[in-house]
C-alpha cells in the first residue's frame, strides 16, 4: 500500500523528437513493468498512427513500482505529446505532476518547444530535472548543451542528467532522480477532490477518464459528482495503468488512475471537472481548463455523396475521444459535408487520416482557413470558410500569434527575411548561448498555416525550431481570391490573403492548379478573382486517355479490370461542375 510520501507524480516534456518515448519505454523496462512477451516500441504510444507517424498524440499516464533500499515507490509517469498542436494536452498533464523531466537532446540543444513546455511546467510550479539525451550519437556535444541548460535553468552543470535512452546508458540515475528531486503529492481537504486531466471512450467499457485524486479516496460503487456539470454517476470501476488497465480497490490523495462510469459521452465528465463523492462533497472545485479552442478549419466532403451520413457518424465517434475536433454540416458547390475545426494542421492531417483508415472513407479537405472575425454595421461575424466572407463590411480582424524562434546565429537573417515575408513584426531577439539565438516575431496566423514551417526548415537547413501562442486578433486589409473552373465559382478554392499579396497568390494558385487538375474531355478554363474582377487565368487543354482503346477484341474482363483500374487511379477526386478536382488542388493553396 503506498502512502504520500512514496508517491512520485512526474511528467516528461521535450522538443519533438528529442526522445521522450523512447525515455519512457526505459522507465518501464528498468521497472519490469512490461512482461517480455508484451515487448513492442514506444508502449505508450497506443494507435497504430502514433506507431507509424512516431509521434504522441494523446496524453497517456502509467504507474510504475520502483524498489529501492529505502522502500518502495510509486512512480506514476504522465506521457505529453510534444507537438505544437497539442501543447494544450501537454499543459494538462502538468497539472497532475509534481515534477517533469525536461528531455533535451544533446546533438541539437533547446529548441522553441522546449522552452514552450519549460515555461508551462514552471508557470505550475514543477520540479525540473534536467536530462541530456542521445549522448551515444557522434554528433552529441554534451558541453554545449550543458552550457544552455545551465543559462537557461541556473542549475549546477552536475544536474543535469546525461543518458541515452536508446541504450540504457543513465537511465538507473535517472529514476534515482525522480525518487530523490520530485517532491511526493500533499494533500489538504478532507473532502475527496480529483482533477480530470484527460478522458477518452472505450468502445467497451464506455467513457474512461484519467484522474490526479488531490484529496480523499475514490472507490469501486461510490456515488460521485462531477462539479462543474453537476452530473452524478456511479464508479463501475477505478484502478490505473501498469501499464495494462489495473482495477484497484480505490485510489487515494496523491494518486493518479482512471475511473469509469459506464457513460456515453465524455461531455457528462469533461476534461478539467472536478469529481467529488455524493456522500461527502467538497466545496471547491479545483481549477479547471479552458477547452482548447480550434484554429484551422477546413470542409471535409466524402468523394462518394452518399457517404455523408457515415462521415457525420465517423466524425461523432472521433469526437468522443478528441473534444477539440469541431464540425458542423455544410453546403457548397462540392456537395454536402462538413466545417472542421482543428488545432493546427498536423491535427486536420490525423482527423482526416483517422477517417480514411478507421471508418474507411475517401474524403477531399477544402483550402484550410483561419478564423476571421468581420465587422459589420450591427454585428461582429464570425468566418471559418472564405467563401461565406461577406461583399462588405466596416473591418476585417485575424488572428495573431506571437511566435518563439530558435536558431545557430549564422542563420538569423534568413529567419528574419522569412518572418517579413510573412508579414510578421519583430518582437525581440536575444542569445540564448554564444552560438544560438531567440528570436521572438508577432505573424499572423493565416501566414504560418501554410508552408511557413517547411520554409524555416528548409532555409535553415533544419537547424531553426518554432513555437507559438495565440496572441490576439487584430485588424488587416484583407480580401478574398475566388477561383472560377470552367465559369463555375469553386468555393471550396476560396482564399482569404493580404490585399498587398492577392495578385500574388491568385497567379501562383492558378499556375498550380493547372498542374494539378487533369486534363479532361473538353478545354478548361482556371481563372482567379478578386470581386468581379479576373486577375490571373491558364487553360487546362483537353484530353483523355482512351484505356480501352488498346483492347479491341472481345476480353469483356479485361475491359472491366481496366476500368475499374482507372476508377481507383480516380479516387480523392470530387466532382465539381463538369470538371474533376484531385485533393492535391484543394491544398494547393498552403504550398503557394
Ligand atoms: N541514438 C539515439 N537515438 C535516440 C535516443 N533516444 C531516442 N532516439 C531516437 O530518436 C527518435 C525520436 O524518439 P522518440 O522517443 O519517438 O521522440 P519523442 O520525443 O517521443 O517524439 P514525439 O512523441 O513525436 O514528440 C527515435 O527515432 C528514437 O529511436 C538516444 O538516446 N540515442
Amino acid at each position: 500500500m503506498s502512502t504520500l510520501e512514496n508517491i512520485r507524480n512526474f511528467c516528461i516534456i521535450a522538443h519533438i523528437d528529442h526522445g521522450k518515448s523512447t525515455l519512457a519505454d526505459r522507465l518501464l523496462d528498468a521497472t519490469h513493468a512490461v512482461a517480455e512477451r508484451d515487448r513492442m516500441d514506444q508502449i505508450l504510444d497506443t494507435m497504430d498512427i502514433e506507431r507509424e507517424r512516431g509521434i504522441t498524440i494523446k496524453a497517456q499516464a502509467v504507474r510504475v513500482l520502483y524498489p529501492r533500499e529505502d522502500g518502495e515507490y510509486n512512480l506514476n509517469l504522465i506521457d505529453t505529446p510534444g507537438h505544437v498542436d497539442f501543447a494544450y494536452e501537454v499543459s494538462r498533464a502538468i497539472a497532475a505532476c509534481e515534477g517533469a523531466l525536461l528531455v533535451v537532446d544533446a546533438s541539437q540543444g533547446i529548441q522553441a518547444q522546449t522552452l514552450a513546455n519549460l515555461y508551462l511546467a514552471m508557470e505550475h510550479d514543477l520540479e525540473i530535472i534536467p536530462i541530456l539525451n542521445k549522448i551515444d550519437l557522434p554528433m552529441a556535444d554534451v558541453p554545449a548543451a550543458t552550457e544552455e541548460l545551465v543559462e537557461l535553468l541556473g542549475v549546477d552543470p552536475d544536474d543535469i542528467i546525461k543518458i541515452s535512452a536508446k541504450t540504457g546508458q543513465g537511465v538507473p540515475e535517472v529514476l534515482d532522480a525522480i525518487v530523490d528531486r520530485v517532491p511526493h503529492p500533499e494533500t489538504t481537504e478532507e473532502e475527496t477532490r480529483g482533477l480530470v486531466f484527460d478522458s477518452y471512450y472505450d468502445p467497451y467499457r464506455g467513457v474512461v477518464s484519467l484522474v490526479r485524486l488531490v484529496d480523499g479516496e475514490l472507490k469501486k460503487g461510490d456515488e460521485v459528482k462531477a462539479m462543474r456539470a453537476d452530473e452524478r454517476f456511479e464508479l463501475l470501476e477505478v484502478g490505473c495503468y501498469s501499464p495494462k488497465p489495473t482495477a484497484l480497490p480505490s485510489l487515494r490523495a496523491g494518486e493518479v488512475g482512471y475511473v469509469i462510469a459506464g457513460l456515453k459521452d465524455i461531455e457528462a465528465l469533461r476534461v478539467g471537472d472536478t469529481v467529488t463523492r455524493v456522500a461527502q462533497p467538497a466545496e471547491k472545485a479545483l481549477p479547471g481548463y479552458a477547452q482548447a479552442l480550434p484554429t484551422v478549419f477546413s470542409g471535409l466532403y466524402p468523394t462518394e455523396g452518399d457517404d455523408f451520413e457515415r462521415l457525420r457518424d465517423a466524425l461523432s465517434k472521433l469526437q468522443l475521444n478528441d473534444a477539440s475536433l469541431f464540425f458542423e454540416p455544410e453546403n457548397s458547390k462540392m456537395g454536402f459535408g462538413f466545417r472542421c475545426g482543428f488545432l493546427g494542421l498536423l491535427h486536420m492531417e490525423i482527423v482526416q487520416e483517422r477517417l480514411e483508415r478507421e471508418f474507411d472513407l475517401d474524403l477531399i479537405a477544402s483550402s484550410p482557413s483561419a478564423r476571421y472575425e468581420v465587422v459589420m454595421e450591427d454585428e461582429v461575424r464570425i468566418v471559418t470558410n472564405p467563401s461565406d466572407l461577406p461583399e462588405a463590411y466596416l473591418e476585417i480582424r485575424e488572428p495573431v500569434v506571437r511566435a518563439t524562434l530558435i536558431g545557430p546565429k549564422e542563420y538569423v537573417g534568413q529567419v528574419m527575411s522569412l518572418c517579413h515575408e510573412r508579414r510578421g513584426v519583430q518582437v525581440g531577439m536575444e542569445y540564448i548561448s554564444s552560438r544560438r539565438v531567440q528570436l521572438t516575431y508577432d505573424l499572423p496566423l493565416a501566414e504560418i498555416i501554410t508552408d511557413f514551417f517547411d520554409a524555416l526548415k528548409s532555409r535553415t537547413k533544419g537547424y531553426a525550431s518554432f513555437d507559438y501562442d495565440f496572441k490576439g486578433y487584430e485588424v488587416s486589409d484583407l480580401v478574398k481570391v475566388e477561383v472560377i473552373v470552367s465559369g463555375d465559382i469553386v468555393d471550396a478554392l476560396s482564399i482569404i490573403v493580404h490585399r498587398d499579396k492577392a495578385y500574388y497568390r491568385g497567379r501562383a494558385l492558378v499556375e498550380k492548379l493547372k498542374e494539378l487538375i487533369p486534363r479532361q474531355q473538353f478545354e478548361v478554363p482556371i481563372q482567379a478573382a478578386m470581386g468581379k474582377r479576373v486577375i490571373a487565368r491558364e487553360t487546362v487543354r483537353a484530353y483523355r486517355k482512351d484505356v480501352i482503346a488498346k483492347c479491341y477484341g472481345g476480353d469483356i474482363t479485361r475491359k472491366r479490370k481496366l476500368l475499374e483500374k482507372q476508377k481507383a487511379g480516380k479516387r480523392r477526386m470530387k466532382q465539381v461542375g463538369s470538371v474533376e478536382i484531385p485533393q492535391e488542388a484543394f491544398l494547393a493553396a498552403l504550398k503557394l
